[in-house]
């Protein structure tokens, strides 16, 4: 590498970097003029002010691309051989049918195209995802592809600090092009994931690239960067289908909040802002899942028999009651037998709509019904048994009947039109419900789904059952009740319930008198209140206008850590992707929830049946060599066919185990803090995680938080975050501390995942806490170290005590 001012090379690529920067600054002047004249528009007709808004928000997307490439403009240049010339405005990244031709000498590449204002609208950076610079990411020395030289630039802020040059003239190569590589890999990381456009790699890049239509999946290794390439394959379908991909967007379904945080910066540091990224529980309009749900609970409403129970529920509330519909008409009583609601119930399901649409048609039904039974009881003439009223009374009768609210009343506990919370509230609050609709679970399992009294609030897994219920009951017809309504009489039967049962639950000694003055529940709250405190509370934001609408069909859908989607969530990201263009990203040996995918085959052939293509990356750019050993250990354990990704660098360090001093939970946590701490004074710039199993991590978190700030070693928990494996997926950290491996692998219901996922987090360093005297087992390439009682500044007197 060329570095340093002194260098000519470097000055040179110095002065033409600086020329892009003057002319992305006039681009940025002018955008940002024109949006303040556009804001600044007066006395526009209602239809001008649609297109001012449409032109400004057009203009803001423009000003924020142009800001967000600022860092690293221009990264690279290839000198090309021979003479051809490229013909056609694409080349360059910008706007196709444009004149200008690229110069064939020499191409810039960078994180956008720009050109000059010369008239010829000469190129003077293409844009990454331009064709032309596609040489920069494939050319080798045994397919140059009319590259002489490839050079890479670095960068920092406006400041060209370094150059790496490839040179394929004459057949041979001096390739020096894996330093940009390794110093991007070798980096310190942050909370954040950063773009790797510089750098991408020819399989990447190929995946990056791939044809539009269909479903994409891409299986790769911890480490191979498919969280990267599913990004920056979304940058590079809106670059190359911005007219359609804009208007219907581009979603990214990620495994958790803290993961869709770390990669949130990487699209909007490639320009695009327009991406909506979600997990699936947020995919349910006016839902927030923030109840927590045991592992067993979720599992069973993940599977895919799950919308079989749903449409069943929903028979379920259209069954009539045994002693069938009592009315009073006309003051006189009205019954419409079990049998006769039956008939109808079956006649409304021959129309073949779903549930609500199909009220109305039950309506109408009931009312012809309630019409023949009133002209009954005027009874026939006696001389030729004819009716004694006309079709024009009972024409009569029937509009009065319709406008009863004691015979629409009727008709809607008959056939209730339901909204999904609805459904899914009352099949879940109901054992009798449950048993109703869900005869193919066991005793067990159905306990486990039954939620007594009233909604608290929703859980991740209940969100593909709300999708599903709303796809079974379609909308709520015009003219039919407020849907909000419906909820609400739903949430306050079901209150109602809850405190019945309460009340019902009363200890004994509550009736005494001298109790009789305590406070309960339900002295305090009423149904209705109570109702009130549970509702959902609705957190959508404008950019969520998309997320907003369930029906939105999205024209390109990223699934990250698509092994752990459970087939009911399957079901619901599959409803937001009508034209099956995906790219489904996932390693199924990192599977750690008991719901997630077993075989690819498994997931999609349901959906799309075989028509899916799978690419696989095959090297690992986290982990080091010496890391990557220990996690093929495990790897083998879970799948002895599968090969681990190769790793494109070593550490030269070993992984290490320490034997706790104290195996107990409490002093697992406590020594796994001051590992932590200590790992953080050797090297306080470094991310430390501290990953452990889920049933250590409250007490881990206290230890860590505990840590105390004043002291020598560590600075306290800054810079630490302990997190169990399903937490810390698809996340890396510079060093790794992973605490009872043993252990994680029996506490999940998919524990060698687990435990593979927590050992394939570190880019740099790792480490495992074991409270056994043996290695950890099945671990190859771990080196022994002392125990943490052994530790400088860690023992103490009752550590000392309990070792043997
Ligand atoms: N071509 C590249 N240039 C520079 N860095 C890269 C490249 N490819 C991947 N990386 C880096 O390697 C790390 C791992 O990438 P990424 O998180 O995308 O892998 P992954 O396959 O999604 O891993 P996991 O399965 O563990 O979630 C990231 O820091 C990423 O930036």
């Amino acid at each position: 590498m060329s570095s340093g001012g002194e260098s000519p090379e470097i000055a040179a690529e110095q002065a033409y970097v600086d020329g892009l920067h003057t002319r992305l600054d006039t681009l940025r002047n002018e955008a940002v003029a024109a949006l303040d004249a556009t804001l600044a528009s007066t006395g526009l007709t209602h239809q001008g002010l649609v297109e001012r808004d449409l032109s400004a928000h057009e203009l803001a997307r423009r000003v924020a691309q142009l800001d967000a490439v600022e860092s690293g403009l221009c990264f690279g240049r290839l000198d090309m051989a021979g003479t051809a010339v490229e013909k056609g405005g694409d080349e360059i990244g910008e706007v196709a049918g444009t004149r200008a031709t690229a110069n064939a000498e020499t191409r810039y590449v960078g994180r956008l195209g720009l050109r000059a204002d010369d008239g010829e609208l000469t190129p003077l950076l293409i844009d990454w995802r331009a064709p032309a610079a596609r040489p920069f990411y494939v050319a080798t020395a045994l397919h140059p592809d009319r590259v002489r030289r490839r050079r890479h630039i670095r960068s920092r802020g406006r400041r060209v600090i370094g150059i790496w040059d490839e040179d394929f003239s004459g057949g041979t190569s001096e390739v020096n092009g894996d330093a940009a590589l390794l110093e991007a890999l070798t980096a310190a990381r942050t909370d954040r994931m950063s773009d790797i456009v510089p750098t991408i790699q020819a399989e990447q890049d190929e995946v990056i690239r791939a044809p539009h239509a269909g479903v994409l999946v891409v299986q790769g290794g911890p480490g191979t960067g498919k969280t990267a390439v599913a990004l920056h394959r979304a940058a590079y379908l809106l670059y190359t289908r911005r007219e359609r991909l804009a208007r219907s967007g581009v979603l990214v379904v990620g495994p958790t909040a803290t993961f869709l945080s770390y990669i949130g910066e990487v699209l909007p540091s490639l320009g695009e802002t327009g991406v909506l990224l979600a997990t699936v529980d947020r995919l349910f309009p006016g839902v927030t899942a923030r109840r927590a749900e045991p592992a067993a609970s979720a599992e069973i409403k993940g599977r895919l028999a799950m919308a079989e129970v749903l449409a069943a529920a929903v028979e379920d509330r259209e069954r009539p009651p045994d002693e069938g519909c009592r009315l009073v008409l006309d003051r006189q009583p009205l019954t419409v037998p079990h049998e006769a609601c039956a008939r109808l119930v079956e006649r409304t399901r021959q129309a073949g709509l779903r549930h609500n649409e199909a009220a109305p048609v039950f309506r109408g039904l009931f009312l012809d019904e309630l019409v023949e039974r009133v002209a009954a009881r005027y009874g026939t003439d006696v001389l030729d048994g004819s009716p004694l009223l006309t079709g024009a009374d009972l024409e009569v009768i029937r509009e009065e009947l319709a406008e009863d609210p004691e015979v629409l009343g009727a008709a809607d506990a008959l056939w209730p039109v339901l909204t999904p919370t609805a459904l899914l509230a009352g099949l879940l609050g109901s054992r009798e419900r449950l048993a109703a609709a869900a005869p193919g679970l066991t005793e067990a399992e159905r306990a486990a789904l039954h939620r007594p009294g009233a909604p608290a609030g929703w859980t991740a897994a209940d969100v593909p059952l709300l999708d599903e219920a709303a796809e079974l009951l379609g909308p709520v017809p015009p003219g039919g009740p407020d849907p909000a309504e419906v909820e609400r009489a739903e949430a306050v039967r079901l209150a109602r319930e809850a405190l019945d049962v309460a009340y019902g639950s009363r200890g004994a000694e509550v009736e005494n008198a001298e109790d009789a003055e305590e406070l309960a529940a339900w002295d305090l709250v009423d149904a209705e209140a109570l109702a009130e405190r549970q509702a959902e509370v609705d957190v959508r934001t404008p950019a969520q206008r998309a997320a907003a609408d369930r029906t939105w069909a999205f024209g390109h859908v990223v699934v990250d850590e698509a092994q752990e989607l459970s087939p009911m969530a399957w079901r619901l990201v599959m409803r937001r992707c009508p034209s099956r263009s995906m790219t489904l990203v996932g390693d199924i040996a990192q599977a750690g929830s008991a719901g997630g995918a077993a075989s690819w085959d498994e997931v999609l052939a349901p959906h799309v049946g075989d028509r899916w293509r799978l690419a696989e990356l095959t090297v690992n750019y986290r982990l080091p060599a010496e890391v990557a050993e220990v996690a093929a250990g495990v790897l083998a354990r879970i799948d002895p066919a599968r090969r681990a990704p190769r790793a494109v660098r070593a550490a030269g360090e070993r992984p290490w185990w320490r034997r706790a001093a104290d195996a107990s939970p409490a002093g697992l946590a406590a020594g796994a803090a001051e590992l932590a701490a200590a790992a953080r004074a050797a090297r306080p710039a470094e991310r430390v995680a501290v990953l452990v199993p889920r049933g250590l991590l409250a007490e881990a978190r206290r230890a860590v938080a505990a840590l105390d700030p004043g002291e020598d070693v560590g600075g306290g928990a800054d810079g630490i975050v302990v997190l169990d494996p399903a937490e810390a997926k698809g996340l890396e950290f510079d060093a790794v501390l992973v605490v009872d491996p043993e252990r994680m692998v029996t506490e999940g219901p998919r524990g060698l995942g687990d435990l593979y996922v927590a050992l394939t987090r570190p880019t740099r360093r790792l480490g495992l806490l074991h409270p056994g005297a043996a290695p950890p087992a099945g671990l190859p390439g771990l080196a022994g170290l002392p125990g943490v009682a052994e530790l400088p500044g860690v023992a103490r007197e009752k550590d000392a005590a309990a070792r043997p």
